[in-house]
């Protein structure tokens, strides 16, 4: 498969990518290059420079991942790639204490005037007087998102002795207890903050949190620290906060546009301190997220589970250790039932029995969907667009849990109900290996992988010696065969892993043989 690298990503990244893949690395594409090239990618990895915009989406017919070698991801149109199927990754861990160290860099740097004073001095000046500070001892600290980065600087904040506020709606009160920090609501940080940080994502509901209206409510003098994420600000407001002596001062990281143009106000102003987006921009960083999204790019190509989508459930590393062994087992069980069902699909519902019903079932069950419609459709179905593709077509989707099962320590059954009748498939793990063990009330043992015929038939001698015959004649080999019997007297059902492909021809041949009432084959490894 191809890779488009257009953002500096770290070497390490880039060869962990390419011992498995073709990768380009193209840097700077203008957005109409970029369009250009895409559709003959099958993964993208960028950072913060390349936007991969709805046009961009639209064009990429092969691709199937957006790696972001970093946290936010609000350089990708999220709602065009899950639309589209496309998996959006990103990095969030590598960079986390190299954001967090160049806050508090930023902070002492606000309050003590460092850029300012060697400016001074690379000029040929020695202005003691001129560059009077603060101390952070004492002072109120207010941060605004207290995730990953918050956290961490929230910690060093204490160490200097500051008094932390923290708002995050997302966060418990025990969260803040354990870090030895107060909850408190926006307005009460306006109010007392003399340092105010913020490490929240720019969303519709952030953008412009920090607008005119507030920083009318903030406590005169306070130094502000922005190395989350442009826009978050209004940048024009906090110009206009600066000139009235509301804010003394602001450490900025992240702008509205990037990069900034020279006549962006905020280099105007002596008590603005700048960097160009440096927050994530340590050796130990780049190296962490590249090998991080290179892990998440290869897996999410070899169809596997990536912890860190960011357009899926999100799932904990504790669960998805758990759950991953499932995987294969409900999209196989998945396929089978859309098989042996006729009809429109009405609904699907997955009952999760004994342990496996203790942990997060949801993407288990996503990846139910995915084996149900994909051998169904022409689209291709992934983790990403199934839940909406079954709502589309109107499928009711239901989970159900239950500690007890009778004969397997866990048990899972997917039941799909059509307009002309269910069917029922359950399976389990025998070790690590996948096995269906019920099709219908019939006890089985399937391995589902390659190819499996259902015949049912009358239960005479020699129809299954017929079957035989058949395959046998077009030189289709049976690697293993069980015969069941049904609770309708007189009825039977075989089913045979075959090694190769049976025509239609041949199947209906089968189904035309005397005392045979069906053949379907089921191909597990379709799509
Ligand atoms: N300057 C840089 O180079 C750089 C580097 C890394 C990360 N970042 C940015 O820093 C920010 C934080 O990153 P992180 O890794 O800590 O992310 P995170 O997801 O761990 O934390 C974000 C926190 O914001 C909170 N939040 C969401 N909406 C909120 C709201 N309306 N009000 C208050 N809190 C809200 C969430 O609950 C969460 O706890 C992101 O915007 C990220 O893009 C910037
Ligand atoms: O890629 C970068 O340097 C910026 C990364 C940072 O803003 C992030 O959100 O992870």
């Amino acid at each position: 498969m191809k890779i488009l690298v257009s953002d500096k990503v770290s070497d390490e990244g880039v060869e962990i990518l390419r011992q498995a893949h073709e990768v380009d690395v193209k840097h700077n594409l203008t957005p109409d290059e970029l369009i250009a090239t895409i559709p003959q990618y099958d993964a993208l990895v960028v950072r913060s420079e390349t936007k991969a915009t709805r046009a961009v989406i639209e064009a990429a017919a092969n691709l199937k991942v957006i790696g972001r070698a970093g946290v936010g991801v609000d350089n990708i149109d999220i709602q065009a790639a899950t639309e589209k199927g496309i998996m959006v990754i990103n990095a969030p861990d590598g960079n986390t204490v190299a954001a967090t160290e160049h806050t508090m860099a930023m902070m002492l740097a606000l309050a003590r005037n460092v850029p300012q004073a060697y400016r001074s001095m690379k000029e040929g000046k020695w202005e003691r007087g001129k560059f009077m500070g603060v101390e952070m001892r004492g002072k109120t600290l207010g941060v605004i998102g207290l995730g990953r980065i918050g956290t961490g600087v929230a910690k060093r904040a204490l160490a200097f002795e500051m008094k932390v506020l923290a708002y995050d709606p997302y966060i418990s009160e025990e969260k803040a207890e354990d870090l030895g920090i107060e909850l408190a609501e926006l307005d009460q940080i306006y109010a007392q903050a003399d340092f105010m940080t913020l490490h929240l994502p720019l969303t519709p509901e952030t953008k412009h949190l920090l607008n005119d209206g507030v920083f009318a409510k903030m406590k005169k003098g306070v130094r502000i620290v922005q190395c989350a994420r442009g826009g978050v600000i209004d940048e024009a407001a906090l110009v206009r906060a600066i000139e009235a002596g509301i804010v003394a001062g602001a450490a900025v990281d992240v702008f509205e546009k990037e990069p900034v143009l020279p006549e962006n106000p905020l280099l105007k102003l002596d008590n603005v301190i700048v960097t160009p987006h440096l927050g994530a921009s340590t050796k130990e960083a780049q190296l962490g997220v590249a090998v991080d999204v290179a892990a998440g790019v290869l897996a999410a190509l070899n169809e596997e589970p990536v912890t860190t989508a960011v357009n899926m459930p999100p799932v904990p590393l504790r669960v998805m250790q758990l759950i991953k062994p499932y995987f294969q087992l409900v999209e196989k069980m998945g396929t089978l039932a859309v098989y042996l069902a006729e009809g429109r699909i009405q609904s699907i519902e997955v009952e999760y029995k004994g342990e496996i019903s203790e942990v997060d079932s949801k993407m288990l069950t996503i990846a139910t969907l995915k084996g149900v419609l994909n051998p169904i459709l022409q689209e291709a179905v992934n983790y990403i667009n199934a839940p909406t593709v079954a709502k589309s077509r109107g499928i009711k989707v239901r989970e159900m849990k239950s500690q007890e099962t009778e004969h397997f320590a866990n048990l899972i059954s997917v039941r799909i109900r059509t307009d002309k009748g269910d069917h029922r498939v359950a399976g389990t793990l025998f070790g690590e290996e996948a096995r269906i063990v019920m099709i219908d009330g019939y006890r089985v043992d399937v391995t589902p992988r390659g190819l499996l015929l259902i015949v049912p038939h009358n239960d005479h001698p020699g129809i299954i010696g017929a079957v035989g015959s058949l395959l046998g004649e077009k030189k289709i080999n049976i690697m293993s065969m069980q015969v069941v019997r049904t609770e309708e007297a007189g009825k039977s059902i075989m089913f045979l892993e075959v090694e190769s492909d049976i025509c239609n021809d041949s199947l209906l041949k089968i189904k035309a043989l005397n005392g045979i009432f069906g053949a379907k084959l089921v191909n597990f490894d379709a799509k």
